[in-house]
């Protein structure tokens, strides 16, 4: 079987261990030769690669790995596969993002909201300078992002790179929520066939088959009607991710047609959900007295102890695991069904046709082959036209720097919605992120 190469950019990133523990488990169906991990942080970098190395010696010894902070070693012309993880600006933002807004009686969230927006504003830049680096010594690599606001970042490289057919954004969110239905209907998550249509963090299942054919989506609704809803993992999880699932039995009840995303909660119950949030101490502080520091601690007692045996830093879950079956199915031209990003045309027929959509396609070597959904009803197609403009506002007002595009891309989001509030939110957000903002005039 081939043996791919794969460079993980953002190797620092809190969830690369779990993506290695991955790499390990799909030796087999996956097979790597070299995998480089890049990132511009060369403590963070440091740390998890020397875990790396532990793992890899027990694990996967004839795996050839090294981990790097130079552009050049990172992005060769032999790269089969480049899977992005960075967070421009890191937590130090992300905490900005979510407590400007709080501070004003607003969402505060790491994607959704003026939090989303001032994400999207400095992950653009990054992103694309980082195609043009991959690109610059390797035209074929797949290029899989993870990076967020994913919604925002997909609308930016379609627009910026409109011929590049090998760069596929992804989010890990519905297969997340697959698994979490598997879990209520004992199924396992890649046995349902999903129909699926929306924005990322902003779309709903129609259907769920079974192998059989049935649709379980009826069974599964009842279900979290009657007993409410929580994640797979619901025990690894932090009392406010246990908060959002929860919230989607009141989103069933009230608009019981589709089974929702999570991320709806921010834009159809703000107030609810804003009740709930703490503006001293937001998801960052919670991931930062949790996942980080668990994550950095236990790399370094890994690589101190020279064995990952035993260590919890290495479970896996549906984060690292989907991205790598991504890739498999298309190294392999498996076909198999996943949820990702994709340009429109045509997919849900009265959506605009350059809108970045969330939706199932097979997944071959040839990229994704997406299936029809159709005509939305009309709640959905609202609500979704509207978070669309909101998006390519904000993809306009980068490009263009126009403040005027920020402001109307801030007044339609559901989050925000007067046009005062979206003035002082925006004016506390650019003066947060100068030198990462281009100037907006
Ligand atoms: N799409 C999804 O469903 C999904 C799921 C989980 C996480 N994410 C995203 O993955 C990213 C990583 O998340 P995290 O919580 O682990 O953040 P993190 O800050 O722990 O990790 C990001 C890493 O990227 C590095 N980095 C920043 N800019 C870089 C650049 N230009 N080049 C190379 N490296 C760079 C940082 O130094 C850091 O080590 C974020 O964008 C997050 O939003 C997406
Ligand atoms: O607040 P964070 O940093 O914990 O997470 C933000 C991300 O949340 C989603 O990812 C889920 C992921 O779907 C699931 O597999 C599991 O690993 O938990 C993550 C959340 O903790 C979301 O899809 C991402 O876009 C967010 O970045
Ligand atoms: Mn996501």
């Amino acid at each position: 079987m081939k043996k791919y190469n794969v460079t993980i950019v953002g190797g620092g990133s809190t969830w690369t261990p779990g993506l290695l523990k991955g790499i390990c488990n799909r030796q087999n169906t996956f097979p790597i030769k070299k995998l480089v991990m890049y990132d511009i942080n060369a403590e963070r970098q440091a740390v998890i690669g020397e875990f790396a190395k532990v793992l890899f010696k027990e694990e996967y010894p004839e795996i050839e790995f090294s981990y790097t902070n130079d552009k050049k070693e990172a992005f060769t012309e032999d790269m089969d596969f480049v899977f992005c993880q960075i967070r421009t600006g890191g937590f130090e933002m992300r905490e900005k993002d979510e407590k400007i807004p709080l501070s004003m009686g607003i969402i505060g969230q790491e994607t959704c909201g003026p939090g989303g927006f001032a994400y999207g504003m400095r992950s653009i830049r990054d992103m694309v300078q980082l195609i043009e680096d991959v690109r610059a010594v390797n035209k074929n690599a797949w290029i899989l992002n993870y990076t967020n606001p994913a919604a925002i970042v997909a609308v930016a490289l379609q627009e910026i790179f409109p011929d590049d057919k090998r760069i596929l954004n992804i989010c890990d969110q519905p297969e997340n929520l697959l698994r979490s239905y598997g879990k209520l209907l004992d199924m396992h998550e890649r046995d349902f066939d999903p129909v699926y249509f929306g924005l990322n963090h902003f779309g709903w299942f129609t259907h769920l088959y079974d192998p059989e054919g049935n649709d379980l989506l009826p069974v599964l609704r009842q279900k979290i009607l009657d007993g409410g809803f929580r994640p797979a993992d619901a025990e690894q999880r932090d009392k406010s991710w246990l908060e959002t699932y929860a919230m989607v039995e009141q989103m069933v009840r009230d608009f019981p047609d589709f089974l929702p995303n999570t991320y709806l909660q921010y834009y159809l119950y703000p107030d609810k959900v804003l009740d709930k949030l703490n503006p001293e101490f937001t998801r960052t502080n919670e991931v930062q007295a949790g996942r980080e520091k668990r994550v950095f601690e236990d790399c370094i007692k890994v690589a101190k102890q020279g064995t990952a045996r035993g260590s919890n830093v290495v479970h896996n879950d549906a984060h690292g695991e989907f991205i790598l079956i991504v890739a498999e199915s298309i190294a392999h031209n498996k076909g198999d069904n996943f949820i990702v990003i994709l340009k429109n045309n045509g997919i849900i027929s009265n959506l605009p046709d350059d809108a970045m959509v969330e939706v199932a396609a097979s997944i071959t070597s040839n990229g994704p082959r997406p299936y029809a959904v159709g005509e939305i009803p009309t709640f959905y197609k609202g609500l979704i036209e509207s978070q669309y403009a909101y998006e390519k506002l904000t993809v306009e007002a980068y490009l263009e720097g126009s403040y005027a595009k920020a402001l109307q891309a801030l007044t339609l989001n559901r989050t925000v919605v007067s046009a005062e509030k979206a003035r002082e939110v925006l004016d506390a957000l650019i003066e947060a992120n100068k030198g990462y903002w281009p100037k907006l005039k």
